[in-house]
């Protein structure tokens, strides 16, 4: 049974002439099989969260602890996705998705067997033998989680993936990790500017508010799945998650910006993706 709590985590970053103080006291508990998104605005720490709980930084106070041990360092049981798929283009299909593997020491013949079965699940056996040269953006990503997925870790950190691709892809691949979330019931824990992303994806969703990152509030999703973009109560549960991220967004944009500065009233909230506080 998972066990995986961020608490009181804190963190600031030192550079020459100041102190960035990112996170403050963030407590998360996560349940076995959960769907997380983490939503807000663009640098309030969502990011250095979730590289916290992957070991890839290390919280300046606080801990995160995993089935009873504190995360010191990166680790196969808690794989990590980015925006960008980095995969190695001098390698073929298969042979990426087996990288990690390979890495971890697995045998040839189990790494292809596994390799096989999570490029079935995202539907790329066909493209198995190509070059990433010859994939499309959302075809290499989709290679990028097949060979997350080959890992079998308990849990799998997202941070942003589908934001590089256009709507279209960008709502398959989403219907295809609820599918593939469901077949292999791991923890997700999933970053996004996208409100729509979230309430199609998540069980909970929790905003965070900036300077210093924080978590402002935490929503329960109990819809069936697979849940469709157009749902109704998708779209209402989004108007009030949105309302929520405004708030902090329009916060950043006020210090980034100056003080007279103002959402106009709805103007995100008809943005046809709904991505909040991108690039402020
Ligand atoms: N290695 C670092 N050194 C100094 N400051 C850093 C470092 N990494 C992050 N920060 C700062 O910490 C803050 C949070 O960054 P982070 O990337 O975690 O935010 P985010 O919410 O993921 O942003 P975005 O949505 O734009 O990706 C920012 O102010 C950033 O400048």
């Amino acid at each position: 049974m998972l066990s995986l709590v961020v608490e009181n985590v804190s963190k600031s970053f030192f550079t020459s002439h100041n102190r960035i103080h990112t996170l403050d006291k963030i407590n998360i508990e996560f349940k076995k099989s959960e769907f997380i998104c983490i939503l807000g605005p663009s640098g309030c720490g969502k990011s250095t969260l979730l590289n916290i709980i992957a070991g890839l930084e290390t919280a300046t106070t606080g801990r995160v602890i995993l089935n009873g041990n504190e995360v010191k360092e990166a680790g196969p049981d808690r794989v990590v996705m980015f925006q960008e798929p980095a995969l190695f283009p001098w390698l073929r299909v298969i042979d990426n998705v087996e990288f990690g593997m390979k890495m971890a020491g697995i045998s040839k013949a189990e790494r292809r067997e596994r390799a096989l079965k999570y490029l079935k699940m995202v539907h790329l056996t066909r493209f198995q033998n190509s070059f990433v040269h010859e994939l499309s953006g959302g075809m290499k990503q989709r290679v990028a989680l097949a060979r997350a997925l080959t890992l079998d870790s308990e849990v799998l950190l997202m941070d942003e993936p589908f934001a590089a691709l256009d709507s279209q892809t960008k709502n398959i691949l989403q219907l295809e990790l609820q599918q593939i979330w469901w077949e292999t019931k791991k923890t997700v824990i999933f970053v996004t500017h996208n409100v729509e992303e979230a309430v199609l994806l998540a069980d909970r969703v929790i905003v965070m508010a900036a300077n210093p990152g924080s978590i402002k509030k935490e929503f329960h999703i109990q819809l069936a799945r697979p849940r469709q973009p157009e749902n109704v109560d998708l779209a209402y549960l989004a108007a009030g998650i949105m309302k929520e991220l405004k708030e902090e967004v329009e916060k950043v944009a006020k210090v980034e910006f100056d003080s007279e500065w103002s959402i106009k009233k709805d103007l995100l909230l008809s943005d046809s993706d709904s991505n909040m506080g991108i690039g402020l």
